[in-house]
């Protein structure tokens, strides 16, 4: 055995009896977390969890090579996932926010040239190596709050070289970081002031781009639906032309304005839809009827000073399966606090802190389809593993805003 994780205080596994690798949907099966005490993790070369049991019996199985790790009575969970993020970008757009504070709205903002639009000038204008920058010290951020795997999404771009710069940036992170990497194209993230060539010809330039990106490692594709960016027929037509392709769908949903973008999603089958503050109670029953895990991003609800979307509605009553993201980006969720998008879940999505944990790790990994590999503290699972300072998710979660991850495990290779 290489190594041993014991004196762990207390264990959420995150499994439960049937090993599926699905979601949990509704609040009772979310808050199943599988807690375990006096319990140990055994942990091959290979980095893949071989053994998670009583703590006497596992430590049984130490050789003279195995490493012991000390939990020291500390709260131990799988490592989080964070499955939306605009990880790459250039820039910053912390001169946005004088003139949100003085009445105008995000959408004004983006309307007039700025916002997305801005970010998307400077995304242009960086070299390669100065995104790297960039995005590897929001990575190292991320980490440090425990995050072990990351969705990263295109769409600050000006056209296909631009797209395949951030992947390439993304893709290198994926090298680097040791973090896993989930990637998305978003060309359709906000429409330019100036068509030339008309706004049919723009669409389908983005939908031209798609082969383009999925050869260079998109795995997802993703539409801004909203009043003011993309239609629901225009998200339909680039979404289908994807999922012709071969790729997996996502939808920036009824993040304003209830436009249909939930509904999109359970007709498309999207693994998830995104944002979701304005959704009706329609539309979130069809997302459930359909699948479509339900991706909520409390940190951009705080930022943008708008009510959280109504979790306990989609709990509760639609019995969706919940995860949470960061939506880490430089206008309407500047953080890589994923510690504090737990804690905002807590406290503006009214989560309990059981929900909370399920929707930032398994439920996280199942909306962007890593629901097989992460997400889970189970034999045979990748040893991504968070060790916590606090012996109690509740002071994790309540203590809000600092990080308290003592020790990160990705493939059972420490990372922090
Ligand atoms: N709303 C659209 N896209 C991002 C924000 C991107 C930006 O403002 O740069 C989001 O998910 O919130
Ligand atoms: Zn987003």
């Amino acid at each position: 055995m290489k190594q041993i994780i014991h004196r762990i205080g207390l264990l959420w596994t995150m499994d439960d009896e049937t090993r599926s690798n699905g979601p949990r949907c509704g609040a009772d099966a979310m808050r199943a977390v599988g807690a375990m005490k006096d319990v140990a993790i055994a942990i091959d070369e290979e980095g893949v969890i071989v053994d998670v049991g009583a703590e006497k019996a596992i430590c049984d199985l130490a050789d003279a090579q195995t490493q012991f790790i000390d939990a020291e009575g500390g709260f131990v969970a799988p490592g989080l996932v964070d499955p939306h993020t605009h990880l790459v970008h250039g820039g910053s757009r912390e001169k946005e926010l004088p003139l949100r504070l003085a009445g105008a709205s995000y959408l004004d903002i983006l309307r007039e040239g700025g916002g997305i639009l801005n970010t998307i000038r400077e995304t242009t204008a960086y070299s390669e190596d100065v995104l790297f920058a960039q995005a590897k010290t929001s990575l190292e951020r991320m980490q440090r709050f425990g995050v072990t795997t990351v969705e990263a999404k295109t769409g600050y771009s000006s056209s296909l070289a631009v797209e395949l710069k951030q992947l390439r940036v993304a893709k290198r992170l994926a090298e680097s970081s040791g973090v896993n990497l989930v990637h998305t194209a978003m060309p359709a993230h906000a429409v330019p002031k100036e068509l030339p060539a008309g706004r049919e010809a723009y669409i389908e330039e983005l939908v031209s781009m798609l082969p383009h990106l999925q050869a260079a490692g998109a795995e997802f594709a993703d539409v801004f639906v909203e009043e003011g960016v993309f239609s629901v027929d225009e998200g339909r037509h680039i979404l289908e032309a994807a999922k012709a392709l071969g790729m997996k769908t996502k939808i920036h949903a009824d993040e304003m304005v209830p436009i249909g973008g939930a509904q999109l999603a359970a007709e498309l089958g999207a693994t998830s839809a995104d944002h979701l503050l304005a959704s009706t109670d329609e539309g979130l029953l069809r997302m459930a009827e359909a699948g479509v895990m339900a991706v909520c991003l409390p940190g951009t609800s705080f930022y943008l000073q708008k009510p959280a979307a109504r979790a306990r509605f989609m709990l509760d009553e639609a019995k969706l399966g919940v995860a949470i993201a960061s939506d880490y980006n430089p206008g309407s969720c500047p953080s890589e606090n994923f510690g504090l998008t737990m804690s905002l879940a807590l406290l503006t999505l009214k989560m309990r802190p059981e929900e909370v944990f399920m929707a930032a790790t398994r439920n996280a990994a199942c909306a962007i389809a890593r629901g097989h590999v992460a997400g889970v503290i189970r034999p045979g699972r990748n040893a991504d593993i968070v060790i916590y300072t606090a012996a109690n998710p509740e002071y994790v979660l309540t203590h809000f805003g600092i990080s308290h991850v003592r020790e990160v495990f990705v493939k059972g290779r420490r990372i922090l």
